[in-house]
């Protein structure tokens, strides 16, 4: 029987809707004022002895760093334009194909031609006289050497003068707030999304950013008890390692005198096995499996370019974010390798989903995902998991019995040719013809069924989802449908655990937090409070930032 009247789920699915609408109008969409505190240069000098500065972490990968770099740039006209050619060259890579030819014409004459207005004149002169005359052949392998010329460059006296230059200093106040200690304190909690093996996973919000996450709270005793600590951990430096936007990341690990809390992407349009079975007819439309299946497919590469298997890819993990584009989760029982060549043997997975070589416990590695892919890919097709029909009770040695044996078939007219011939791919039985693990070059991406994609555009959220989640339906049980968990009783906490806890409580994750500030406004509020405080006849000049925006 449920506790919770009908009356606690609809005020819970309220506040939550509107704390994420509240998200969705921004911070100029928000009436509510915030504080916030940017260190001082003590704290600076502190925070700089602790960077081993390079200019691909500095000036490229740390958002904000790029950004301040960007506005150091901007005052000098030769690196403004050294950087206005490399951002043209990531246009043209996401250029859609019709249009590559003439932005590639434009960028050459634009940059290259030593007679131009914005001519790179820290270009080698092998590379000018190249591009005088140059065909679109040569022009093609031309940019990406002028790129590594530029990037040359800006890493020389540019990058040299910028970490001398104020706008550094900036970005040392930044990272030293981001090492601020996370606690509950900087969130508002939201109603519970789901149950996890250690926990519940609930919304919250952070009150500084205003950005909606999803919380996955591990249970401290539940994690000693189960002896789930290692894994924990795992699982916490794994998210943190992973940057796609395919895969959920996370944004901040903390500890509460019960839980280790993980804040992750909030991904709040239901998983792939709700869309699957409870909406409308069983199974997914084709342009809805081709843009999942893209996607996936573009995670899971990440993920095994850092080495990482995933090991639990079924339509349960696939999880739609508002705007239905989709992104792997739960990476319980994903590994990562020493070698990237290593395999291992340890059965784990979802029955159903585990390849022929998981099952007989025989060396494995990413092969493992590419079968459960090919599982996924036919479920989300026809309905039904290649080797059980949907709702077919089936024992365990059955199931077993025929992913070892059984050939696929496919009786879905829903299967077009290209799709059949990718899963038959996908679901071959031994790992060494299976599409994925052939050779090491071996890429499902290079597949016919994906002909329509641009691999890069979709990387960089430029396609369109074919399906958009309603923004006012919750995709997740009510709250009376989600068990609670009780209480663990015998276990003590002791030294050790306290030292675990802190290992695993680390705050703010700097890739995810610095994208954080920039997307709520808060850098560019900043910023434009230190421009007006820095004019000709403003005496209030300011160190450390305290700003009421
Ligand atoms: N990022 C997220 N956004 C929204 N909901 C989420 C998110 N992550 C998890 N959930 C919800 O919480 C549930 C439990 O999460 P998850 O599967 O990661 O936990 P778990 O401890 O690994 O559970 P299990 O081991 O039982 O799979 C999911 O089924 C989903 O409903």
């Amino acid at each position: 029987m449920c506790d919770l009247g009908g009356l606690d789920n609809l005020i819970a699915n309220t506040a939550y809707l509107q704390a994420r609408k509240s998200t969705d109008a921004g911070v100029g969409g928000s009436k509510r004022r915030r504080s916030l505190a940017l260190p001082g240069p003590a704290k600076c000098m502190e925070i700089r002895q602790l960077l081993h500065l390079s200019f691909a972490s500095e000036c490229e990968e740390q958002p904000i760093g790029r950004r301040l770099f960007h506005s150091f740039c901007n005052s000098v006209a030769e690196y403004s334009r050294a950087l206005a050619f490399l951002d043209q060259v990531v246009e043209l890579e996401l250029a859609e194909d019709n249009m590559q030819n003439a932005l590639l014409c434009k960028i050459v004459a634009d940059f290259l031609q030593p007679d131009s207005e914005n001519s790179l004149s820290f270009l080698s002169d092998a590379m000018t006289s190249a591009a005088s005359g140059a065909s679109e052949v040569d022009m093609k392998e031309l940019v990406p050497r002028a790129q590594q010329e530029t990037r040359q460059f800006l890493m020389g006296k540019p990058f040299r003068e910028y970490l001398e230059s104020p706008f550094f200093q900036r970005f040392l106040q930044w990272k030293a707030l981001e090492q601020q200690k996370i606690t509950e304190k900087h969130f508002y909690e939201f109603r519970v999304l789901g149950k996890g093996g250690f926990g519940e996973v609930c919304a919250i919000q952070v009150k500084l950013t205003r950005k909606m996450h999803a919380c996955k709270k591990l249970n401290k005793k539940s994690l000693k008890k189960k002896k789930g600590q290692k894994m924990a951990l795992l699982e916490k430096e794994i998210l943190e390692s992973v940057n796609s936007s395919m895969v959920v990341r996370l944004a901040y690990a903390f500890e509460t005198k019960e839980h280790l809390c993980l804040v992750m992407t909030l991904m709040n349009g239901g998983d792939l096995k709700f869309h699957i079975y409870n909406v409308g007819k069983r199974g997914l439309s084709m342009d809805r499996v081709l843009f999942y299946t893209a996607q996936i497919t573009c995670g899971l590469h990440h993920l095994h370019r850092l080495s990482i298997i995933y090991r639990d890819m079924k339509p349960e993990n696939v999880l739609l974010d508002e705007r239905g584009n989709c992104r792997l989760s739960d990476l319980g029982l994903a590994v990562v390798l020493r070698n990237a060549d290593d395999k291992i043997t340890q059965r784990a997975g979802t029955n159903g989903y585990m390849s022929p070589e998981v099952i007989k416990e025989e060396p494995y590695s990413y092969d493992a995902d590419w079968f459960a892919l090919g599982c996924t890919i036919h479920e989300m097709i026809s309905g039904n998991t290649p080797f059980r029909n949907f709702h077919e009770q089936v024992s365990k040695e059955e199931l077993r019995r025929r992913v070892l044996q059984d050939k696929v078939v496919f009786t879905k007219t829903a299967f077009t040719a290209e799709a059949q011939d990718l899963c038959t791919q996908l679901l071959a039985k031994r790992a060494c013809d299976r599409l994925g693990s052939r050779n090491p070059n071996d890429d499902p991406r290079q597949h016919g069924f994906f002909h329509s994609i641009n691999f890069q555009r979709l990387e960089a959220g430029l396609v369109s989802p074919p399906f958009v989640p309603d923004p006012d339906v919750v995709y997740a049980k009510d709250l009376c449908d989600i068990d609670e968990f009780s209480e663990v009783k015998g276990v003590e906490l002791d030294e050790q655990d306290l030292k675990f806890h802190k290992e695993f409580a680390t705050g703010c994750v700097p890739l995810t937090w610095q994208e954080e500030i920039i997307e709520s406004g808060l850098f560019d509020d900043v910023e434009s409070v230190q421009h007006r405080a820095s004019l000709p006849g403003n005496s209030e000049r300011r160190s450390g930032v305290c700003l009421i925006l």
